[in-house]
């Protein structure tokens, strides 16, 4: 299939993009840069643009007769969508409006959208069931929930397929060692306690060690970016117009910031500095998956999201990539 990934130079785009011509697909990125990297594109593969110019989408789309787009472009910091929810309206409200209305433009019939476990709201049960109720606690959750809800209503309209699939915490990096974790702005868990073991930072802040968890850190489910791929490459293949889809992707486990600083730990081979600091706003205590729906009707299980094997990736990606990339433009 032929499939338009925004934000395909990310993290988790960039993942996607590698693992669907792996899997017999013709992906291209469009993406603005802002966070991704032009070298985590396969040569070909990337057309530089912001998902606000409608026009610039729709000629990508028609240029490369895309049957279906994949969505990954957005803003996606918990803690600085607290701090400028300006941004994250636009980006991730407006800017999936831009996409859905391009699609339309260029008669493109099915879109799998990247949301998140933090659409649900902190109280829920856990572990998280699809139909728990979403009630999002920080602009992030809000913009995505939107997101999410605007789909569904021009896919009722317009008679788009659509797959929204609700990610816990990616992590890891590509067993074949070509692309992993590597942002402007870093503030995600396992990145930066890897970048204090690397001696890029000096020490890792843990946000909190008097949460209600088994050891008081906060608790999540770390699921390989691997995974998500072949995630989304089934529900591409899965949904054709007017088909719609939820799943959770989580691993159904999850692990407390000091396990996983312990696993970084194992995976170096020596203590990594680090220090309490203060709960970070927008954080729950815990979040956890479960990936029974998609399981069961897609055939899909978490099989490298193990937080040793998460961790070793990323390790190792590190190891082999001291700067990241090293070509941010
Ligand atoms: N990382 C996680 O744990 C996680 C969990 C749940 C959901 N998600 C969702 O997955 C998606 C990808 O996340 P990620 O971790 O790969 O983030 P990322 O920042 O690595 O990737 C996002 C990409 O989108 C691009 N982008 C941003 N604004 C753009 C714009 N206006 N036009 C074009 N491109 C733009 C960036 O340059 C970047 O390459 C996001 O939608 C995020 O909300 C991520
Ligand atoms: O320097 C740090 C950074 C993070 N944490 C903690 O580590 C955990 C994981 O944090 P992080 O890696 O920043 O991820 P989350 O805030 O859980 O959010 C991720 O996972 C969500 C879904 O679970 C997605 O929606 C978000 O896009 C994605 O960033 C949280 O308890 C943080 O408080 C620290 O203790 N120290």
């Amino acid at each position: 299939m032929k499939i338009l990934l925004t934000g395909g130079a990310g993290y988790i785009g960039g993942a996607c993009l590698r693992w669907l011509i792996r899997h017999g697909h013709d992906p291209i990125a469009y993406d603005d840069l802002s966070e991704g990297n032009r070298s985590a594109v396969p040569e070909g593969r990337l057309v530089v643009g912001d998902i606000l110019d409608r026009d610039r989408l729709a000629s990508a789309l028609r240029d490369h007769r895309a049957e279906a787009v994949m969505h990954f472009a957005a803003l996606a910091s918990v803690p600085d969508s607290i701090a400028d929810p300006d941004n994250y309206y636009r980006v991730n409200v407006l800017g999936t409006k831009s996409v859905l209305d391009a699609m339309r433009d260029a008669g493109v019939p099915r879109i799998v959208f990247s949301s998140t476990a933090a659409t649900y709201g902190f109280r829920a049960e856990m572990p998280l069931t699809e139909d728990a109720p979403q009630l999002p606690e920080t602009p992030y959750g809000t913009t995505k929930l939107a997101a999410e809800r605007m789909i569904m209503d021009y896919a009722r309209a317009y008679g788009l397929g659509y797959a929204i699939l609700r990610y816990f915490n990616a992590s890891g990096a590509d067993e074949c060692g070509e692309h992993g974790e590597d942002r402007r702005c870093e503030s995600h868990l396992i990145p930066l306690t890897l970048q204090v073991a690397a001696g890029r930072r000096a020490s890792l802040d843990i946000c909190g060690d008097d949460w209600p968890t088994r050891d008081g850190t906060c608790v999540r489910d770390y699921v390989h970016t691997d995974d998500l791929a072949e995630a989304h490459r089934l529900a591409v293949e899965a949904i054709g117009p007017g088909v719609g889809r939820i799943y959770n992707l989580g691993s159904g486990a999850g692990a407390t910031v000091l396990e996983v600083l312990r696993a970084c730990e194992a995976s170096v081979g020596r203590p990594i500095p680090h220090r309490v600091a203060p709960r970070r706003p927008g954080d729950p205590a815990v979040l956890i998956a479960t990936p029974e729906k998609i399981n069961r009707e897609l055939g899909w299980s978490p099989r490298r999201s193990d937080i040793r094997t998460i961790v070793e990736a990323a390790w190792r990606w590190h190891c082999g990539h001291p700067d990241g990339y090293g070509d941010r433009s």
